[in-house]
């Protein structure tokens, strides 16, 4: 974890012109950093430089700066396999055999992006927002921070901030495990505010199915509770394109595809 934030903060560091070749813009393009949100979208400025990077299931990397690659992925393929545990968990937790998920998902090629993002100090930290509200497409993102808190969560409609233990993983549940789970997890609503004194750090490792699979409610949750399907099926990849073309204005993509 901390090579992996030390790499990500030498990366920040580049100069601009070494950052400018990662310029991309669209939500499957390999490497891609810059800064606000939604760029491309949002007529708001979020105070937030960022780093996106798809990792899996073909592997990229910024080649600076040194060293970097070898740790990403080191670091994300750790992650892969923590989260190939958790969901077997939770594939038992509701009444299927452990690997349903796994297999089901395709996540040999599962869609793994790595996002840092670096939220310098505001001046008028309530004026601004490092992130804005919204839920994470894939099934769980493990996030860890450099010490400093900043991310809230909404719980019964309120913002609680969420102090992790040094250390930590913080796993947020994504819209496809709500899709999959028929709504029996549900997709975490979470944004991340800024502060007038300490730079923060965080890693969001997002992990999805593979772009190429058609996710929508297990048969077998609806049989067994003969409760209707409350999500169309859709193929991830045109998840993330749909999600991409809308402006995040405090609302998951998940109303799109609900039926
Ligand atoms: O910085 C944070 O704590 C939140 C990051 C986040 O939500 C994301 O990268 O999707
Ligand atoms: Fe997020």
């Amino acid at each position: 974890m901390k090579r992996m934030l030390e790499g990500c903060r030498g990366f920040f560091n580049l100069t601009d012109e070494e950052k400018s070749m990662y310029n991309g813009k669209h939500v499957l393009d390999p490497i891609r950093c810059g800064s606000g949100f939604n760029a491309s979208v949002d007529e708001l400025y979020f105070w937030r430089d960022h780093l996106k990077v798809i990792v899996h299931p073909d592997f990229h990397s910024p080649n600076k700066p040194t060293g970097f690659s070898n740790v990403l992925q080191e670091y994300t393929k750790a992650v892969r396999d923590v989260v190939r545990g958790l969901l077997e968990g939770i594939s038992e937790n509701l009444g299927l055999e452990s690997c349903y998920i796994n297999r089901a998902l395709d996540l040999e090629s599962s869609l793994q992006i790595l996002i840092a993002n670096l939220y310098p100090p505001c001046p008028q930290p309530e004026l601004a927002m490092g992130l804005p509200s919204h839920s994470d497409h894939g099934l769980l993102t493990m996030l860890i921070e450099n010490g400093i808190s900043g991310l809230q969560i909404q719980h019964k409609g309120k913002w609680v901030n969420v102090n992790a233990a040094p250390g930590a993983f913080l796993v947020n549940t994504g819209d496809h495990v709500e899709i999959l789970s028929n709504g029996k997890y549900g997709s975490v609503l979470h944004r991340a505010v800024v502060n007038d004194k300490t730079t923060r750090m965080s890693i969001s490792v997002s992990n999805g199915p593979s772009p190429e699979t058609i996710v929508s409610p297990v048969q077998e949750l609806l049989e067994n509770g003969s409760c209707p399907a409350a999500y169309i099926g859709m193929k991830y990849k045109d998840y993330l394109e749909l999600q991409q073309s809308n402006k995040l204005d405090g609302n998951s993509c998940l109303n799109r595809v609900r039926i």
